[in-house]
């Protein structure tokens, strides 16, 4: 039988000193499988790799076709997946102390037992912890990044995707195109209706983008009134379309304000991600194409390549 050391109170240092060091030994060396998991899930606060953590310790005792991880996080749905299906099916909802961390799904072809199943419990209930502190990161990550107001992602996310699209851009040859929509004369709606009402027209005209956008395609509120759209692996002539698509979402919108329709337009600057420029320049690229769409106007679209 495996000898736990321990440490006693009524010990003296030096044994508790001795008896910790051969706990570290004993706990680096040799690990049980729950202490190795305890110990791998313990290295990391990502969700994504606690589970692939998870998927590989299981599947080492009770061999399964697929795992899938579903957690609705900070209003956003997290999925994770691992293997392929299988007819049989065991799932577990993850709840600690009355608070819900996922759903968990096991298929297989092979049904499973009982103490199978019961072995899967007993990991749970040893992962559950490491989870929940995960699930917990993740929604503090993702509030971090949300605009408040409108529900779609802010400015701070802006930056490191638009650093990461340039990278992706560059070193796949793959076009990425960026919009910047600006409500129009947004002051004076808010001087007329009040902020109220300002704040719900921003709320509709984040949602009217959503519909009108490919799930590839992301949003950011970027400023007051102004919202940046992020288009992979398209170019300027689509970039221009999909501008002209998000102008005519949010021109269809009607709030009702004491029998007054209130409608708003808005202006667009486009700019397609060029080889070697840094996220700075392609961002001042679709302002000055704002820029000039304002210029010309207002509720208009405008191409950074067409205006030099
Ligand atoms: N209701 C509301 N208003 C906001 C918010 N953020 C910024 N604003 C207002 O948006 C308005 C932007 O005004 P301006 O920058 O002058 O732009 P504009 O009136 O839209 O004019 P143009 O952009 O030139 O067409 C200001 O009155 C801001 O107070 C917000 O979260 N809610």
């Amino acid at each position: 039988m495996k000898q736990i050391t321990s440490i006693h109170t009524s010990s003296s240092q030096p044994q508790k000193l001795a008896a910790l060091r051969q706990a570290h030994q004993d706990w680096v060396s040799a690990p049980d499988v729950l202490t190795r998991l305890t110990r791998r899930l313990s290295t990391t606060l990502s969700l994504e790799t606690q589970l692939g953590v998870l998927a590989d310790e299981l599947d080492q005792i009770i061999p399964f076709d697929s795992l899938q991880y579903r957690h609705r996080i900070a209003n956003q749905d997290f999925v994770f997946s691992t293997g392929m299906g299988g007819p049989h099916r065991c799932e577990y909802r993850l709840n600690l102390e009355g608070e819900h961390y996922g759903t968990l799904t096991l298929n297989r072809r092979q049904r499973f037992s009982e103490e199978e199943l019961q072995g899967i419990e007993t990991i749970i209930s040893v992962v559950i912890c490491p989870l929940r502190n995960a699930c917990q990161f993740l929604a503090i990550e993702q509030t971090a990044l949300t605009d408040a107001l409108t529900g779609v992602a802010n400015k701070r996310a802006l930056d490191a995707e638009l650093s990461r699209s340039g990278q992706l851009a560059d070193r796949h040859n793959q076009e990425y195109s960026l919009i910047l929509c600006d409500l129009d004369h947004f002051k004076a709606v808010n001087d007329k209706h009040g902020h109220v009402v300002g704040d719900h027209l921003l709320q509709m005209a984040a949602s009217a983008m959503e519909q009108s956008l490919r799930t590839s395609d992301s949003i950011y509120r970027f400023g007051g009134e102004e919202f940046a759209i992020l288009l992979p692996l398209t170019g300027e002539r689509d970039a221009r379309d999909v501008a002209d698509r998000l102008r005519h979402a949010i021109g269809g919108i009607r709030i009702d304000c004491g029998g007054e329709a209130l409608s708003v337009t808005t202006s667009c600057g486009v700019a397609t991600h060029l080889h070697g420029e840094t996220s700075e320049q392609w961002l001042a690229r679709a302002d000055e194409a704002l820029y000039q769409a304002k210029h010309h106007g207002r509720n208009c679209t405008q191409v950074f390549a067409s205006i030099r």
